[in-house]
């Protein structure tokens, strides 16, 4: 792997495999909303999380749907994590029956911040890191520390060399 990346393994997602597990993370909700098994609303944590988020909706049929803006990461390293743009306040207050979704909770930074805002809303991610494990309330998977998730978004389809051979 390139020296500028820090993290030992790579753990490459399809969206065929985004979709599966978006979707495995909705049934795991479903039933589970404060409001007779409901939730009222789903907050997508930008841009990550809108993907999940929208799959997420669409599962549950849930047509309130909103975005809360974060920012943390500059390529691999992690700077402060700021909110730059938040959703409906009338909506949102606590937080209670709202689904906070994001793609993945690395050291936990974004989701605190989150939480700290409304501290009655349910966290869920698609995949997880061990240091981020107590700021999500329901993810799907779990993978180490020292990997790096690539998502379908960040990639493209490109020639690669053949195992035995040089063209
Ligand atoms: O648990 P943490 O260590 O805080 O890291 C997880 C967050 O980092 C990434 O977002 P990023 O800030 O890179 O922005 P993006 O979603 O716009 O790519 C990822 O989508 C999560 O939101
Ligand atoms: O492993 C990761 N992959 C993509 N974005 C991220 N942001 C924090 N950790 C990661
Ligand atoms: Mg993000």
């Amino acid at each position: 792997m390139n020296d500028r990346l820090p993290h030992e393994k790579g753990f490459h997602v399809s969206w065929d495999q985004i979709h599966r597990d978006s979707r495995a993370l909705a049934w795991r909700l479903d039933g589970h909303g404060p409001d007779d098994g409901n939730w009222k609303a789903v907050v997508a944590i930008t841009r990550g999380g809108m993907a999940p988020a929208m799959i997420v909706a669409r599962e549950l049929d849930i047509r309130m749907v909103d975005t809360i803006s974060v920012r943390s990461y500059h390529h691999q390293a992690q700077g402060e994590a700021e909110i730059l743009n938040t959703p409906d306040a009338g909506m949102m207050g606590d937080g209670t029956g709202v689904l906070v979704v994001d793609d993945l909770v690395d050291s936990g930074k974004t989701l605190e911040l989150v939480r700290q805002m409304y501290p009655k809303a349910h966290f869920a991610t698609v995949y997880a890191k061990p240091k981020g494990r107590e700021q999500v309330d329901t993810f799907i998977t779990e993978v180490s520390q020292d990997t790096w998730i690539f998502f379908p978004w960040d990639m493209a389809m490109q020639y690669v060399k053949p195992y035995r051979g040089s063209d």
